[in-house]
């Protein structure tokens, strides 16, 4: 089944001529892992924003079960946002005043759950994903990957049905990205959440069953995953290098 539709979505900014994106089409079927790839400005970070309902794009269709979620008011937006999309940004984007265990609640008591459900959700991730002994920390006591995680099981308590990443292993080390591209693939594999990340990195596009490449707000190429993430990597990275010449 088709999660998301992506229709003819072009988008200029202003009143300039320049189109950040230029007639894309593509969709996501409900369970995969896709990945963006592109030089900087071919129009990554617009089309996520579009498909986040971040932004609004000029002309097209993005459907998200059928619906066009580019139409939606700002307020119908908001709450297809919470109900539908959890997101992982370069940043972490974490509260520094509260603890992890808080950043991740803060996110399931919008959703009016009760505590005892959080509490349980809330154990049974961080156990998976190594965070228990530094729930009650707070941000600036957590390493960059200690704080994506933290950003990781936030944005998964929810159970969203499209997690939506914008650079993930964008400040991390190499040792880093591998756990948290571990953990992506885990994702997506046990625990059947489609996700569509942007990156710069091939090492992490690595992980997903397709990579797409935009290059000046169009569809240059699409790569599918066939061999080892070793190889697939390779292409991707041979790739990246023909989009730059
Ligand atoms: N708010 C804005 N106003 C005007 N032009 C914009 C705006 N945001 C993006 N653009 C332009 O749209 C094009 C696509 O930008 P976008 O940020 O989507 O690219 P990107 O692939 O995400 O780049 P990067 O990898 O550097 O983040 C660029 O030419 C950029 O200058």
């Amino acid at each position: 089944m088709k999660l998301l539709t992506v229709e003819a979505v072009s988008k200029s900014y202003g009143n300039s001529d320049v189109l950040a994106l230029d007639k894309v089409d593509f969709s996501i079927k409900a369970g995969e892992f896709v990945a963006i790839m592109g030089t900087s400005g071919s129009g990554k970070t617009t089309l996520l924003n579009s498909i986040a309902t971040l932004d609004v794009p000029s002309k097209g269709k993005i459907l998200f079960e059928g619906v066009d979620v580019a139409k939606m008011s700002a307020d119908e937006a908001t709450i297809f946002r919470r109900d539908n999309l959890g997101f992982i940004f370069q940043d972490y984007r974490l509260l520094a005043s509260l603890t992890a265990r808080q950043n991740i609640a803060v996110a399931l008591s919008l959703l009016q759950k009760d505590s005892k459900m959080i509490e349980h959700k809330i154990a049974t991730l961080s156990r998976k994903f190594e965070l228990e002994a530094v729930l009650d920390h707070y941000p600036h006591e957590l390493s960059g990957g200690q704080k994506q995680r933290v950003a990781i099981i936030r944005a998964l308590v929810k159970e969203p049905k499209l997690l939506i990443a914008d650079e993930p292993t964008g400040a991390l080390d190499s040792n880093s990205t591998k756990m948290i591209m571990q953990q992506m693939a885990y994702i997506n594999q046990e625990l059947q959440t489609t996700i569509l990340m942007v990156t710069h990195d091939a090492y992490s596009a690595s992980f997903a069953d397709r990579v797409l490449f935009l290059k000046d707000g169009h569809f240059h190429a699409v790569l599918e995953k066939q061999e080892s993430n070793q190889t697939y990597q390779k292409r991707l990275s041979e790739m990246m290098l023909e989009l730059e010449r």
